[in-house]
């Protein structure tokens, strides 16, 4: 790569994609590829993006286009933003204009339906040639692009690389620490989402802080086993990517897994809350992909069963902690289940 810095193009102009491309843009010149070309428009005229951070500036210097193969054949450095069952697509429509070997990040934090392929599997598939990455933690969008403190892990598969995209996203206020671990850290923000739905469901239905606090504990539990079963290091999840991101997606109002959740707790069909939102809430498709690979491995995941039984198989919410509770506990640190 030459002197010069590093031209990002971030893909998704969402509510993460667009807050990701305003930190890079403070760092570099980047460009957002939206779908919307009322998005693109807003974001060149007046530095905002209405549909998904509305009332929230972005970067001076960010600049959005509709046009996929003009944004990523310029690009240096591409981040993919685009959630986890229509990332490949994109992909798929830039592969002939990716410039060959630049590192690809997935801000994703989703697993592929039906392949319950990782996000570097899907890249790593569409663009065999480019070193692919995730970057990952307790970042709320909203929060982020206000400018409060956060941290993140960026995992790339070398150092080197890892240290270039850390000077075109860290800053004083976001934090971003290095890793090599891109299946723990990819692993941990898929899955958390899951737990947040169970999070949810509790507080929907009205259970106290203590169960609250089992539920995201025991859930830690859950995620590193299999994190571990596939290939991700347990410190990880003890980490920014894991601990980090599942307290905050458990606990935040703003975490739309959590409040699709406890939507389904206050007794909402599932149907009618996703229609109501305008935004993505991964673990919703991602928890029947996390119970494949969990079977696969041969681990138990007693807290995520419940949450696919109600997504999926159309338990009542209120079943769920019921059924958890008739199973005795085990060992705290090397018991299977719950
Ligand atoms: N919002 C956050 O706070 C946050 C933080 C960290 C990571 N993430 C992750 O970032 C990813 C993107 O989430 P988001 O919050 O930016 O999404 P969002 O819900 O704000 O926006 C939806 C995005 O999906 C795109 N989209 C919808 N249908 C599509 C299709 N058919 N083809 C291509 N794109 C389509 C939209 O254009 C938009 O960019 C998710 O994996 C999410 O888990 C989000
Ligand atoms: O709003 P959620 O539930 O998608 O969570 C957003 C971020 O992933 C939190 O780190």
């Amino acid at each position: 790569m030459s002197a010069r810095k590093p031209r990002v193009t971030v893909l998704g102009g969402g509510t993460w994609g667009t807050t990701v491309a305003s930190i890079a843009a403070r760092r570099t010149d980047t460009l957002l590829w939206a779908r919307d070309p009322r998005i693109a428009e807003a974001v060149n005229r007046t530095h905002q993006n209405p549909r998904y951070l509305a009332g929230f500036d972005l970067a001076q210097g960010l600049r959005a286009t509709t046009d996929l193969v003009g944004a990523v054949e310029r690009a240096d450095v591409l981040i993919a933003g685009v959630p986890a069952q229509y990332l490949r697509a994109v992909l798929e429509r830039s592969v002939d204009h990716v410039r060959p070997f630049i590192p690809i990040v997935s801000l994703v934090k989703g697993l592929e339906q039906g392949s319950r392929k990782r996000m570097t599997e899907v890249i790593g598939e569409v663009l065999p040639g480019n070193p692919a990455g995730v970057l990952s933690g307790p970042n709320i969008a909203r929060e982020v692009v206000q400018g409060y403190s956060a941290a993140a892990t960026l995992a790339m598969p070398d150092h080197h690389s890892a240290q270039m995209l850390q000077g075109v996203v860290n800053t004083s206020r976001y934090r971003v620490y290095t890793s090599e671990d891109v299946v723990g850290v990819e692993i941990a923000g898929a899955l958390k989402n899951v737990f947040a739905l169970a999070v949810g469901f509790g507080d929907g239905l009205g259970a106290g802080d203590n169960t609250r606090a089992m539920v995201i504990t025991r859930s830690l539990h859950e995620l590193t086993r299999l994190g571990v079963a596939l290939g991700g290091r347990a410190e990880t999840f003890a980490g920014l990517a894991g601990m980090g991101d599942l307290l905050v997606t458990c606990i935040s109002p703003h975490s739309r897994n959590r409040y699709v959740g406890f939507e389904l707790g206050r007794g909402r069909p599932l149907e009618e809350i996703l229609a109501s939102m305008n935004q993505v809430a991964e673990g919703v498709r991602t928890t029947a992909a996390v119970m494949k690979l969990a079977a696969e491995r041969g681990i138990d995941m007693p807290i995520a069963r419940e949450v696919d039984a109600v997504l999926n198989h159309r338990q009542p919410v209120e079943k769920t902690y019921r059924g958890l509770l008739r199973a005795t506990p085990g060992h705290e640190v090397y018991g299977e289940g719950w």
